[in-house]
C-alpha cells in the first residue's frame, strides 16, 4: 500500500527527516530542544501549543531534559496535551498511558489537570461512545468539528513498536483505511491490552510536525523497513504529513544502525 495520499492530491507527502544520536540521553536532549522549538512556533501562530503524546518509552525520553530546567524555555501554561492513543482501562491502571505519562512526565511539571485531555472513564465499557467523546474534546480544543475539517496538532510524538505499529494503528488493520473519524476504537489490539482508542491517519497527517522517537537495537529491523521499504505500507510508513507538515525520526544509533535512509545532521 503506498503512503496515504495527502489531502490535496497534487501535494507530495513529506519525506521523513532522520536524526540519529549516539545515545538515548543525546536523543532526549535533542527532543527537548525540538519540542521547545515546536512550542515557540505554535505560540507565534495562535498563542497555544497542542501536543499529542504516545505511551511506551516516549514519556521518559520526553521528560528527561524538559522538566526541572534552569531556564523558562518551556511555556507550560500554553500547553494542551492529548493522547495519540490510550488504553481503555481506568486512569490509575498500570496499562493507562495517562497513568504512565503522569508518573514519568506530568507530575514533574506545573501542568494543570485541565490542560491534560484524558479519556472519559465513565465510558470505558463503550469504545465507540468513548471515541466519540474524545473526538468532541478535540473539536472543542480545535474550534469545533463543524468548522474544522481536521484538528491540526502543533506536534505529535509517536513511538514505533517492533511490528511497525504506531499509536494503536497496527500492520494490516482495517483502521489504517479510516478516513473520516478523527479518533477510532480498536478492540483487537495485537499489543495488550486489546481495547484502545487511537488518532487516525488523517489526523496524524494533518499535524504541523510529527516526531517518532525510538531507541535500541530491538527497533533496528523495523526502522529499516519503515524508512527503506515504505512500499510495505507499515503504519509508521503511512505517517507522511501533507506539507507544510513534516515528519522526523529521532533515534539513537543502536536503532538506526542498519538503516540505509540518509541521516540529516540535527540543527535547530
Ligand atoms: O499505547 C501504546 O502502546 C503506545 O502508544 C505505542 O504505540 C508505543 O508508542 C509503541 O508500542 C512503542 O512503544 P515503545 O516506545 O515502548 O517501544
Amino acid at each position: 500500500m503506498p503512503p496515504m495520499a495527502p489531502d490535496a492530491p497534487s501535494q507530495k507527502p513529506a519525506e521523513p527527516i532522520l536524526h540519529s544520536f549516539p545515545s538515548g540521553d543525546d536523543l532526549s536532549q535533542a527532543l527537548a530542544d525540538f519540542v521547545i522549538k515546536a512550542q515557540n512556533e505554535a505560540i507565534d501562530r495562535r498563542n497555544k501549543f497542542t501536543l499529542a503524546t504516545s505511551g511506551g518509552s516516549l514519556p521518559k525520553i520526553l521528560a528527561k531534559f524538559l522538566v526541572n530546567r534552569s531556564d523558562d524555555a518551556v511555556r507550560w501554561d500554553k500547553w494542551q496535551i492529548f493522547f495519540a492513543d490510550e488504553r481503555l482501562v481506568p486512569l490509575d491502571h498500570e496499562d493507562s498511558n495517562y497513568s504512565l505519562c503522569e508518573k514519568e512526565f506530568f507530575s514533574k511539571t506545573p501542568l494543570k489537570p485541565a490542560q491534560i485531555h484524558k479519556i472519559d472513564e465513565k465510558l470505558l465499557d463503550d469504545a465507540e461512545e468513548l471515541s466519540d467523546e474524545y473526538e468532541k474534546q478535540l473539536a472543542e480544543a480545535f474550534a469545533g468539528k463543524e468548522s474544522v475539517r481536521l484538528p491540526v496538532f502543533d506536534l505529535i510524538l509517536l513511538g514505533m513498536g517492533p511490528d511497525g505499529h504506531t499509536c494503536s494503528l497496527f500492520p494490516g488493520h482495517e483502521l489504517l483505511k479510516e478516513r473520516s473519524r478523527w479518533v477510532a476504537p480498536i478492540e483487537d489490539s495485537p499489543k495488550p491490552p486489546p481495547r484502545r482508542i487511537t488518532l487516525t491517519l488523517p489526523v496524524l497527517n494533518k499535524a504541523h510536525r510529527i516526531a517518532f522517537c525510538l531507541t535500541g537495537e530491538g527497533k533496528q529491523e523495523m526502522l529499516s523497513k519503515a524508512l527503506d521499504q515504505p512500499e510495505l505500507g507499515l503504519p509508521a510508513s503511512l505517517v507522511r504529513p501533507t506539507p507544510p507538515g513534516d515528519v522526523y525520526f529521532l533515534t539513537d544509533d543502536a536503532a538506526s544502525k542498519t538503516v540505509k535512509y540518509p541521516r540529516t545532521e540535527f540543527k535547530l
